[in-house]
């Protein structure tokens, strides 16, 4: 229930994200914390004064070669003509091995390969040695001294090695910012598979451990708090005791139980409230003490954005590193990005590098939707000022992933189908660089983006209701002017996707509207809603009479999953889908699902690594596994 003592705050601040960094900064002095920990356990810590060696390296002077050290004025006239002789006994030489100490007044170092061994005592050379030859003097890699790391130096390997060698066995560091996650919530529960609705599986404090860790701080996840004021007060009192940061999560917006802000307010200070930024923008920056407290919006997304404004920062800043900046790269928009105007956009995107160019789309822009974090190549920021940005204009994104991969990416658009994700893990195991990026945006938009040059391949299976024949069609009305490969792989099984059992025996469409079912529609240029249309006008049905008609799906799988979860309602789609979700599935017809592509992607080597996977045993296995499809392999590529 609502605690009375906390009324609704609903408006929020549009500070700008910049200073409201600045205002966090300047409200704390960071004392550094220094202590010493063993060397060979520092790895990835940051220096916290400059490091100077205790010992030379190496120290002593040390044989660099295996052979023999002798004293190179002794060898002086040494010729082919002219061999000098050696002796043991007369201490003119001894053997040495690599790493050995030189001993006085040995001065030289001739390679055992260039020795002639006469007898036990005798050895031969026909090549003077010059003094200090093939020797390593004291100090040849670190001199007594000698600074070896300056401070802020986050150390690796390689450092570890120079430290311990140069007689450093401890170093001192900057202790890591202890940083505490609070996360609360009355619906946040620990993970559990038996999630009820209403329920949310706690994932944001473990996504905050890792970035701290990654960052250089110590994160400390404590117990999901409820939405009780008296419980959040105490447990951010106690932990704004112990830590440097703490962040609270949720309940940091507009709602009747977010508290926190007041919280805050009410034991130490709000230094900001709300920052001019989509998504992120009810977050809660403030202080307890001289603790850094920020409160994180809810929602996933919102909250990892915020992490990276707001608390690298801040841990950068107590360690005294340079924050890390992600490389950029200038892309070309394959679709428009509307934008709020007075507010910085932040939009997840997709990158793939198409005829000769870089082109990104944007992901959803949901900030409920965490895959959208997975799967993105690249950031791209809407400066406050711009109301959006338009197709074709080229832009700078923060790169996500190495260009290495970008550019092997192959981009997929349209309908979607489950072999796709297949094709993708196959692809993959062959080629670890590469990734099938799949927007699925309907067969009619996956014919559209082949048009464009915004994808490498389409899937689509777009029945033309009066040749009855699918796609080609559709092809040669629509793209003219390019040469282009139509891969005919797959043909898979659409029909009716019900409750397990048929409960409401739907054989044909004119079920629905008589026994007033919610039809789960797909989006408008899907296939299967071209499919479904055709159905509708071939019974002289309209679509007002079809109740849902209007409510879209983006794919077979959320069909699917809307059907188990809704009584009475029925969708339409593949028998995979149906099968995914436990449902039953009532056939309609055999649909052509094809791969359409360019003849340059489908010649290169990204399209012959897709053939070859279309074509192995392993593929039609695991596809016809599914039920519901029959993968052809002997296809010929059909250049259109
Ligand atoms: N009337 C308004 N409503 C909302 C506004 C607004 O300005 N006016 N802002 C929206 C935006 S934008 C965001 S972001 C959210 C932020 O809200 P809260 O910080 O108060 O967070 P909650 O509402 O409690 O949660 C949102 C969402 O996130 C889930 N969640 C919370 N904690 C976790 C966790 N530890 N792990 C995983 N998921 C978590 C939570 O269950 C909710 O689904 O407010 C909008 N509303
Ligand atoms: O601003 Mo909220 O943080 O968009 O999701």
């Amino acid at each position: 229930m609502k605690d009375k003592r906390y009324g609704r705050k609903i408006y929020l601040e549009d500070k700008p994200r910049s200073q409201a960094l600045q205002e966090l900064l300047d409200a704390f002095t960071f004392e550094r914390v220094i202590e010493k920990v063993p060397t060979p356990e520092a790895l990835g810590r940051i220096t916290a004064a400059p490091i100077y060696a205790r010992l030379s390296q190496p120290h002593y002077h040390a044989s660099a070669m295996d052979g023999i050290s002798v004293i190179a004025e002794e060898t002086y006239g040494a010729h082919e003509q002219n061999p000098v002789q050696l002796s043991i006994s007369n201490g003119q030489f001894i053997y040495v091995d690599t790493g050995n100490p030189i001993p006085s007044p040995f001065d030289a170092v001739i390679m055992i390969e260039n020795v002639h061994v006469v007898d036990e005592d005798t050895i031969e050379i026909i090549e003077p040695a010059t003094p200090w030859q093939h020797i390593r003097p004291i100090g040849e890699d670190v001199v007594t001294g000698e600074m070896l790391l300056p401070q802020g130096h986050k150390l690796r390997p390689v450092d570890l090695g120079a430290l311990l060698g140069g007689g450093v066995f401890e170093v001192p560091v900057t202790k890591k910012p202890i940083v505490s996650i609070i996360p609360t919530g009355n619906e946040i529960v620990s993970p559990s598979i038996d999630v009820k609705p209403g329920e949310i599986i706690e994932t944001n404090g473990t996504v905050f451990a890792g970035y701290v860790t990654d960052w250089g701080g110590a994160p400390v996840k404590e117990e999901i708090v409820k939405d009780n004021p008296d419980l959040i007060r105490q447990v951010l009192l106690t932990a704004a005791e112990k830590s440097d940061i703490v962040i609270i999560n949720a309940g940091s917006s507009a709602g009747s139980k977010d508290y926190t802000v007041h919280i805050i307010a009410e034991i130490g200070q709000v230094l900001s409230h709300g920052v001019a930024t989509r998504p992120g923008k009810p977050v809660v920056l403030g202080k307890i003490h001289n603790t850094v407290v920020i409160g994180l919006p809810g929602y996933p997304v919102s909250a990892y954005l915020a992490m990276e404004w707001f608390v690298r920062p801040l841990i950068c800043e107590y360690l005294g590193v340079a924050e890390p900046e992600r490389e950029k790269l200038t892309v070309k928009l394959g679709r428009r990005v509307i934008s709020n105007m007075g507010s910085e956009d932040f939009v997840r995107m997709n990158i793939g590098y198409v005829n000769g160019q870089y082109i990104a789309n944007p992901l959803t822009r949901a900030a409920g939707v965490t895959m959208s974090m997975v799967r993105a190549d690249g950031l791209l920021l809407v400066p406050a000022e711009s109301l959006g940005l338009e197709q074709g204009e080229m832009v700078e994104l923060d790169l996500y992933k190495p260009l290495k991969v970008i550019n092997k990416s192959i981009l997929f658009s349209g309908s979607h189908d489950l072999t796709i994700d297949i094709i993708s893990s196959q692809i993959r195991s062959q080629d670890i660089n590469r990734q099938i990026i799949s927007s699925h945006t309907g067969s009619m938009a996956g014919l559209m983006a082949i048009r464009k040059g915004e994808a490498h391949i389409a899937g689509i299976h777009l029945l033309d209701p009066d040749s009855g024949e699918y796609n080609l069609p559709f092809i040669k009305k629509y793209i003219n002017d390019q040469k282009l490969v139509l891969l005919r792989f797959l043909k898979r099984e659409q029909g009716w996707i019900v409750a397990k059992g048929n409960p409401d025996h739907v054989h044909s469409v004119n079920d629905l509207i008589e026994k007033n079912l919610n039809f789960v529609n797909r989006q408008k240029g899907a296939g299967t809603r071209i499919l479904f249309d055709h159905l509708l006008k071939k019974a002289n049905l309209s679509s007002e009479s079809v109740k849902g008609y209007q409510r879209e799906m983006f794919s077979h799988l959320s069909v699917a999953a809307e059907v188990k979860q809704q009584e009475k309602s029925v969708g339409l789609g593949i028998y995979s889908a149906a099968k995914a979700m436990d449902l039953d599935f009532i056939p309609i017809a055999d649909e052509s699902y094809d791969l359409l592509m360019t003849a340059s992607f489908y010649e290169s080597e990204g399209g012959k690594l897709l053939e070859t996977v279309l074509r192995s045993k392993e593929f039609k296995n695991t596809v016809e596994q599914l039920g519901g499809y029959k993968v052809i392999q002997d296809f010929q590529p059909y250049y259109i």
